[in-house]
């Protein structure tokens, strides 16, 4: 595809937008982009006055509004993001910046301003590259930004009110809103139509391609990307593995020395125009004998072929405890680690290299050892470990995986294929032994863990005096709810094989008095009382009868004004953007007789048992939250 490129190199990437307009997501949706929506809290109160041109206010806000978001999400998600991207519109008139209205005065105000004129719009773009050093957010900030100049024909009074009262100008900077009604007020625009829409593209590909395709070094001097490069440069901007496809790697590029040597090794061939590394070349001889590199490399299909490979050593080297073992160490040769572990050197030495390939490691002369995120989420001890749920990943899901195919076919769940044994009841599968218990448990509360906070402050429930979390397991939203709302009184409901086994998952050191355990059925047993039922990662085990069950249980306790908070995966309504949301509705199919719901399903359900008001919220975190209230 040859216009996808420079936007296929944030492929793979954790892209966020912070930005809540409409229009920014769908431009960036529109051109296939994949990213995550994390509205920016930054409030646009900057000293307008302290800015020497209008633009600079508009570029200064944007990175505002973009630090914001990926300092939150690395404080917050304990995931830091790859890229955050950032943008602010202005509206310049007689040296006057307009913003959005306050109310429909001030509309009227700005909108008399433009009538008859030329204006100028500014999108100021800020794209970040984050990375976490030592558990400190990192970032590299480029930042730009684009005019276009729009003039209005002389709107009269009438006109005007009946635009603003059509309630369009409100949430759009200078009032109005080309790509709509607004659209019948312009005599012309000179330049980007989509810069006064919110999103300067064109100029916002230029900027990637500067920064994932610099020009060669003997160029640099001379060469300007003062437009997107032409059709035939895209060709050379391959989407395999020819490129370097890392923003790091081409900060790196851009330092070579005279001997083509970057600082990290990586050797690069400056004969051609494009940039290339020659370690990942596939030749190809062409007509004329000439080599060239295999530009439609299908590296998204290689990826996918063999993601299993890479999830395999992740899940081997959490299984013999390799993460555990260099925690807190110097690097440790392979043989070391083989000796102290009991596995052979040579596949040792292999798995320890796709790790570190894999960047979970860190290889040196020296030998291995941990990167920060394996210290954080990779050693089984760690307060924000995942290793519970990797070995549950390979213990358990691992084999439901492999029958995915009869579960296609027969759209049922795998068990009885998977371990011999057909479970009457989901749950039973798990408590049969102390071990399969302690590891199922040990793997919902890594989850529940890392996602508590997302979920405890995607609304505020301050106006809850009490909750119960039904199917709470170790208590893990529970503990992080009654810190931010100490108010607030939390019971967790779960069965009785889950209760008698919290106490190894309980925090230390922290008053746990405002947390209750009772032990239940929540299908079988009455519920205890609470303003507010919790659900997560609940709903998603179930069939819609079952879901009927449990909510009419829920609205006959529920008072007017008592609400339910739901925490799962949300898919979008057409089911077709939240790949990791689709792939856990397999895990679903394969292990349960539930799936994944989208927000309109979610709804439909929740309505019908007199719970309104519903709202949710895409944390960017692994669970999304839904709250409505009873009525
Ligand atoms: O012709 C149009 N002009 C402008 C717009 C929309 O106006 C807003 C501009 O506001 P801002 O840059 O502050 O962005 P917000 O909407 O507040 O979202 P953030 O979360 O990014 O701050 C923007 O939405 C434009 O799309 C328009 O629609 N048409």
């Amino acid at each position: 595809m040859l216009l996808n490129p420079v936007l296929g190199k944030l492929v793979g990437k954790r892209v966020v937008l912070a930005s809540a307009s409409p229009r920014r997501q769908e431009i960036l949706t529109n051109v296939g982009l994949r990213f995550e929506v994390v509205p920016s809290w930054f409030k646009e109160t900057l000293e307008k006055s302290l800015f020497a041109a209008p633009y600079e206010y508009a570029m200064e806000t944007a990175k505002q509004k973009a630090l914001e978001v990926a300092n939150r999400m690395h404080v917050k998600h304990l995931r830091t993001p790859d890229v955050v991207i950032g943008a602010d519109t202005i509206v310049t008139v007689d040296e006057q910046i307009l913003e959005k209205p306050v109310d429909k005065q001030d509309a009227y105000r700005m909108l008399s301003r433009l009538s008859g004129k030329e204006h100028s719009v500014f999108t100021g773009v800020a794209i970040i590259h984050c990375s976490s050093k030592d558990n400190q957010l990192e970032t590299d900030v480029t930042n730009f930004y684009e005019e276009t100049k729009v003039k209005f024909s002389d709107l009269s009074e009438e006109l005007l009110w009946e635009y603003i009262h059509s309630g369009e100008p409100m949430d759009k900077a200078g009032g109005y809103g080309i790509q709509a009604l607004g659209g019948m007020l312009v005599e012309y625009v000179h330049g980007d139509f989509l810069n006064v829409v919110g999103f300067p593209l064109n100029h916002f590909c230029k900027k990637l391609a500067e920064l994932y395709y610099p020009p060669p070094k003997h160029n640099i001097q001379h060469k300007k990307y003062d437009s997107i490069p032409s059709v035939d440069t895209f060709e050379n901007l391959s989407d395999g593995e020819s490129e370097s496809s890392n923003f790091t790697e081409h900060k790196a590029a851009s330092k070579l020395d005279n001997s083509g040597m970057c600082s990290s090794g990586a050797i690069y061939n400056y004969e051609n125009s494009s940039s290339v590394r020659t370690g990942f070349m596939v030749p190809l001889e062409n007509q004329s004998g000439v080599s060239e590199s295999a530009a439609k490399l299908p590296s998204k299909i290689l990826e996918l072929m063999d993601g299993f490979r890479a999830s395999k050593a992740l899940f081997v080297a959490c299984k013999l405890k390799i993460f555990d073992h260099l925690k807190d160490k110097g690097p440790l040769k392979a043989v070391d680690i083989a000796n102290e572990i009991g596995t052979s050197v040579c596949g040792t030495e292999r798995l320890l290299d796709a790790c570190a390939a894999l960047g979970l490691l860190e290889k040196t002369s020296q030998g291995y050892r941990n990167t920060d995120s394996a210290n954080t989420y990779l050693t089984s001890d760690g307060e924000y470990s995942l290793h519970g749920y990797i070995i549950h990943s390979n213990d358990h899901v691992w084999p439901l995986f492999t029958n995915l195919e009869s579960a296609v076919k027969e759209g049922s769940r795998q068990n009885h294929r998977a371990f011999g044994r057909k479970a009457e009841d989901l749950f039973k599968d798990y408590y049969h032994s102390w071990e399969v218990k302690q590891r199922f448990m040990a793997a919902m509360h890594s989850i529940a863990h890392l996602t508590a906070r997302d979920v405890a402050t995607a609304f505020d429930l301050s106006q809850f005096k009490s909750a119960c979390d039904l199917g709470g397991c170790t208590g893990a939203l529970a503990h992080e709810l009654v810190q931010i709302y100490p108010n607030l009184k939390v019971t967790v409901f779960d069965l009785p094989e889950v209760i008698a086994n919290i106490s190894y998952f309980q925090p230390s050191g922290q008053c746990t008095a405002p947390v209750t355990f009772v032990s239940g059925d929540f299908f079988k047993d009455n519920l205890p009382e609470a303003d507010l039922y919790i659900l997560s990662r609940v709903l998603h085990d179930w069939s819609d009868e079952k879901i009927h069950v449990l909510l009419s249980k829920i609205s006959a306790v529920c008072k007017p004004g008592c609400g339910i908070l739901l925490a799962e995966m949300v898919l979008d309504d057409e089911k077709k953007n939240r790949s990791t949301a689709l792939l856990q509705s397999l895990n679903m199919l394969v292990q349960t007789e539930g799936k994944e719901r989208s927000g309109s399903e979610y709804r439909g359900l929740l309505e019908q048992h007199g719970f309104t008001n519903v709202k949710i919220r895409l944390t960017g975190n692994l669970l999304d939250v839904i709250l409505c209230v009873k009525t």
